[in-house]
């Protein structure tokens, strides 16, 4: 018998939603043998906790008056304020807001992070705006979701497209709005507001933390492994900057403007100030160029998504020849592909891990701002490698014990600590 009430009308979230909303409600499923007693918690974690979606109309420098659409969706606050980055791109749909608020609840809890997850979007293309068009839309949608953030509310940070000088907008027009200074309202802020050193790069360098240890632990010295990155911004650059660093040949890169490619290894300096000049990687020095489906087949020690979600799908998952995929993008596998990539024995080090870095610097951000005391960036980084190293261990015994993938691993270690939050909260008020 169900134990759900029937409607005629389904609710839009009994959709079957083939988005990423519809792939993180398979991952759940697949974790739902582990959890025990939690079980019958576990619907919890297929319904977000608040969802707004907030209309920013905008003057642009021509004087015209266009509108965009926003969102914030917080997906779980059980063990903490709900936490993520928020993201402006063309394509933001909700279904994606809301698996990635997911994937941060998931994250933050697997790495242990006292948050819940949240996360924000935008659907704008910010390379046809100009910067003063870009702070109006920034500020009119921090009023707009201002009513459900705040330092102990939930804290949004940088994703894809958005960056220090985002953070500052926001962190001003919360305030403004307040009436009162709220460093902590943001992480990811510039360095004189109350940022953290370190993290920028944070996100990049936990890639490189994760892949190292599973390099390590499948006995590949990273001098001369062979890494392609699919991504060249925050986190893809940093991370291929510091294999490169390492001695590792980074032989592709690719971004929306084509993939680069040099099978003695790439400079990745010399390609980071490519990219900074020209806007992407297209046309880099000593390099061949190749298509996408080439990109994929390459036959690799380490690949990193460092793009956007559902990049490697039952399509080309069959062609990737790598030992180890470190997904710093988030979402970036499928379902399908995942079980291809399983099946040939890729060691798959999961988003919600692999990608951790960032949230955790983010956690230190807030610490540091609430304490009015900030560490040196030598003591983040030290912390952030301490963290990440634990992370990975702890979640490689468990996938160990289960025998299960690191994916699986992590969300039991995630969902089983979320709700036991929830289930020792009570739910009544
Ligand atoms: N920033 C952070 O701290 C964190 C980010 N992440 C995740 O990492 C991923 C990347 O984020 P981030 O580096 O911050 O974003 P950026 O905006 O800095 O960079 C995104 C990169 O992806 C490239 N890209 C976008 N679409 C495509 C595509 N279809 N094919 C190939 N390349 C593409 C962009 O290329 P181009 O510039 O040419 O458009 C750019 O190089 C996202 O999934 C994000 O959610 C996860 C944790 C934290
Ligand atoms: O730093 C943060 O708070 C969140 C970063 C983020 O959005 C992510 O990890 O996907």
């Amino acid at each position: 018998m169900s134990t759900q009430p029937t409607h005629a009308i389904p609710s839009y979230l009994d959709q079957k939603d083939p988005g990423p909303w519809g792939i993180y409600l398979q991952q759940v499923d697949r974790v739902a043998p582990y959890l025990g007693r939690l079980g019958k918690w576990l619907e919890t974690l297929k319904r977000p906790k608040r969802i707004l979606v907030v209309d920013i109309p905008v003057e642009l420098d021509n004087g015209t008056i266009t509108h965009f659409e926003g969102y914030r969706v917080q997906h779980n606050i059980s063990r903490g304020p709900g936490k993520g980055g928020v993201r402006f791109h063309q394509d933001v749909t909700l279904s994606e807001v809301m698996a990635l608020s997911a994937w941060m609840s998931v994250k933050n809890a697997a790495v242990n992070l006292p948050f819940g997850g949240a996360k924000g979007g935008v659907r704008i293309d910010p390379r046809n705006y100009s910067m003063p068009e870009l702070e109006r839309i920034t500020r009119r949608y921090t009023s707009e979701i201002g009513v459900i953030i705040g330092p102990h509310k939930d804290i949004p940070a940088p994703d894809v497209n958005t960056n220090a000088q985002t953070m500052a907008w926001m962190m001003d027009t919360y305030s403004m709005n307040e009436g009162a200074t709220a460093t902590g309202v943001v992480t990811g802020k510039p360095v004189s507001l109350g940022g953290s050193l370190g993290r920028v790069e944070a996100t990049g360098r936990g890639v490189f933390v994760v892949g190292s240890e599973a390099a390590n632990d499948l006995g590949i010295p990273l001098k001369g492994a062979r890494v392609s990155v699919q991504g060249f911004g925050n986190v893809g650059g940093t991370a291929a900057r510091l294999f490169y660093e390492q001695g590792a040949k980074v032989i592709a890169v690719q971004d929306h403007t084509g993939c680069v490619h040099n099978s003695n290894g790439l400079n990745v300096l010399a390609l980071l100030n490519h990219v900074e000049q020209t806007g992407g990687v297209a046309g880099a020095a000593d390099s061949d160029t190749l298509t996408p489906a080439e990109f994929w087949a390459l036959e690799t020690e380490i690949l990193i998504p460092a793009a956007l979600e559902g990049q490697i799908t039952k399509h080309n998952a069959n062609s990737i020849k790598t030992r180890i995929l470190v997904e710093g993008a988030n979402g970036p596998t499928t379902p399908e592909a995942d079980d291809i990539l399983n099946s040939k024995g890729t060691h798959i080090v999961p988003d919600v891990v692999a990608n951790a870095g960032g949230v955790t610097v983010s956690y230190f951000e807030w610490v540091q701002d609430f304490s009015s005391f900030y560490w040196t960036e030598a003591e983040i980084n030290h912390r952030l490698e301490a963290m990440m190293r634990t992370a990975y261990t702890a979640i490689s015994a468990v996938a160990k014990e289960h025998k299960v993938t690191m994916r699986t691993a992590a969300f039991i270690v995630a969902c089983s600590r979320i709700l036991e939050a929830r289930e020792v909260r009570g739910l009544y008020p």
